[in-house]
Order: structure tokens, then C-alpha cells, then sequence
């Protein structure tokens, strides 16, 4: 029987969520990274731990069937891979820094100078289309670090919270991309291995929803519940159940996390009560 082989970092910063969605999938992996291919008792599946940059190529190849990467990873290889799922985890962004001192956040500030960075087709991409002509300059790592050695006039990275730019003196100023983790798939799948992947998607798709969503649970008076019922940004329409106490009603709910705050001050405006909010396991609609 077909395995479906997935590859996923194996170490950095994807690491630990890629593993715990598979989890979440129902998806137990036999045992640690020191091995470097792991089988799965309970799923059609092969994991491969490899490194995010190589990741592109061995999709590429067919060598793995599914990854887990970095969208930005993507686009710096180019490859002709196709994404098939967010997921909503490493978000981060690729933008330009430059010393704190320098004055200007415009993009001009690059015309004619070095810039440092690990990414550099996206950089090149990005500049050429904005006019831009800078001397790029190509590091594997702690780029951060470059201006501050007289190696470059300003870098293009990884920025997340920011405070490896603010610890090295440097300001973000033009963003290029925003990027999170993604499931992405080699340009060619047998027929069976695109039906494991369909499965694996759709669990995937649960989690994510259920993470992003919860059940939210209310007291109403009878004579309300229609007011409230409107405010609820429901599935079909809202559970209503009658609670001892004559008059009252119990309503329950799906909202969005987003939401919630938001709708939770209409809710009360319009006569909820005891409003309780649960986290969903999984959800399946
Ligand atoms: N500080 C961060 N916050 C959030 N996401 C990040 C951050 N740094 C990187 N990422 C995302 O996680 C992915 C993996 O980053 P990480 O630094 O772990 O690996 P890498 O440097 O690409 O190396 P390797 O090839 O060794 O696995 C990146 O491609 C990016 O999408
Ligand atoms: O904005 P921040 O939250 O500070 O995150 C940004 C930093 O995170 C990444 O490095 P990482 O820690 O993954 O180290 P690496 O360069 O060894 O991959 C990236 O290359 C930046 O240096
Ligand atoms: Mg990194």
C-alpha cells in the first residue's frame, strides 16, 4: 500500500507545530528526529525530517510527495510547487532594515548600495520591478549582523517581533512579503497518494478551523432570543434549549476567534447573559 511521504523540518523553527498538527490530525509519529525517516502506525504516511532549504528541491524531484516549509522559501527557490494549504503558524515577514541612524524609511535609500541577505532572488525580484539598482550581497546567516561590521549599507531578512533587527541597531522600513508555514505538494502524485492527501488535507482543514473558531454558550431570556439569535454569526442556525427556570433560554453557538469580543458586546446589549466561551477540539462542516 501507498505511503504518502511528507517532509518536514528537522530542526528550527517549524519544527515542533509541524509535528503537533500532525498530532492534531490524529497523526502519531513512532518516534524522534534522530532517525531520519519515521513511519506512522496509524495513517498511510512516511515522515521525512530534512531541512527547510532543502525542501524545494526534493519536492521538486518527487523525492517527498507533501512538505511543510516556509511560503517565503518558496518563492525564493522559484519552483514550480504548488501550495495547498496555509497554516497559519512561523508567520513572519522578508523586509529591509537599516541602521537606526539612517533617516529615511524610502526604498531609494537602496539605490547604489550593498544589502545583505540570505534571500537573494527575492530581493533581486523586488528591486528590479521597483527600479531599484543595490549590490546584493549574499550571506547564509546572522545577516543582522552585517552593517554593524561594515559589511553592507543595509540587510533584507527574516523579521518576526523585530527584536533581532532592534538588538543589532537596525530598523525595519519596506516590506517585500509576508510568509507563514504551508503544505505544498510535488508537481506529480499517483492517483493513490492524491487520495491519503485529500484525507490529510481535510483533517487538516478541521484543525484549523476549530482553532480559529469556539463554541460560545449563553443565557437569554425567551422574549430576546430572536434579537440575539441576529447577532449570532451562526453555522446554520443557533441550539436554543429551555432552562428550568421559566422564561429562560440556554443558546449555543459557533463564532469566530476573531469575533468574539466583538459580538460578545452586542450579545450583552441585547439581553445575553452567563456567556461561556469554549475552545473546539475539531470541527467538521
Ligand atoms: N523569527 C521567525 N518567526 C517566525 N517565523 C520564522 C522566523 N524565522 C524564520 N521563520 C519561518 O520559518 C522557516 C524556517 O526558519 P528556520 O530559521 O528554522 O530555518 P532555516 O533558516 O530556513 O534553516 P534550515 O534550512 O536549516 O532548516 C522560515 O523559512 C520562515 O518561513
Ligand atoms: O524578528 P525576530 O522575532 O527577532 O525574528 C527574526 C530572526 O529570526 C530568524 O532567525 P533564527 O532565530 O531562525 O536564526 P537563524 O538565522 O539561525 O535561522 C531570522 O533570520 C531573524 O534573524
Ligand atoms: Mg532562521
Amino acid at each position: 500500500m501507498s505511503k504518502l511521504k511528507i517532509a518536514i523540518q528537522k530542526s528550527g523553527r517549524l519544527y515542533e507545530e509541524s509535528l503537533q498538527l500532525l498530532k492534531d490530525c490524529g497523526i502519531f509519529v513512532n518516534n524522534g528526529k534522530d532517525q531520519l525517516k519515521v513511519s506512522v502506525d496509524n495513517f498511510p504516511m512516511e515522515i521525512m525530517y530534512l531541512r527547510n532549504s532543502d525542501i524545494p528541491q526534493y519536492l521538486e524531484d518527487g523525492v517527498v510527495d507533501v512538505a511543510i516549509l516556509g511560503e517565503n522559501l518558496l518563492i525564493e527557490k522559484g519552483k514550480n510547487i504548488k501550495t495547498i494549504q496555509k497554516l497559519g503558524f512561523s508567520k513572519c515577514r522578508v523586509s529591509l532594515a537599516v541602521p537606526k541612524e539612517v533617516e529615511t524609511d524610502e526604498l531609494s535609500y537602496f539605490q547604489g548600495k550593498k544589502i545583505a541577505t540570505s534571500y537573494p532572488n527575492t530581493l533581486k525580484n523586488f528591486l528590479e520591478k521597483e527600479g531599484i539598482t543595490s549590490d546584493i550581497h549574499v550571506i547564509s546567516g546572522s545577516v543582522e549582523i552585517a552593517p554593524n561590521i561594515g559589511l553592507a549599507d543595509g540587510i533584507c531578512d527574516i523579521v518576526s517581533s523585530g527584536s533581532t533587527l532592534f538588538k543589532n541597531g537596525l530598523r525595519e522600513t519596506v516590506t517585500l512579503l509576508k510568509s507563514e508555514a504551508v503544505l505544498a505538494k510535488t508537481p506529480q502524485l499517483s492517483v493513490e497518494k492524491e487520495a491519503i492527501l485529500e484525507k490529510f488535507v481535510f483533517r487538516i482543514k478541521a484543525v484549523l478551523k476549530a482553532k480559529n473558531s469556539k463554541y460560545i454558550l449563553m443565557n437569554v431570556p425567551n422574549e430576546k432570543i430572536q434579537k440575539v439569535s441576529e447577532v449570532l454569526p451562526v453555522l446554520k442556525s443557533p441550539t436554543v434549549i429551555p432552562l428550568a427556570e421559566e422564561g429562560w433560554s440556554s443558546i449555543h453557538s459557533v463564532i469566530d476567534e476573531e469575533r468574539f469580543w466583538e459580538v460578545i458586546d452586542e450579545l450583552k446589549d441585547n439581553g445575553a447573559q452567563d456567556i461561556l466561551i469554549i475552545p473546539i477540539d475539531k470541527m467538521v462542516i
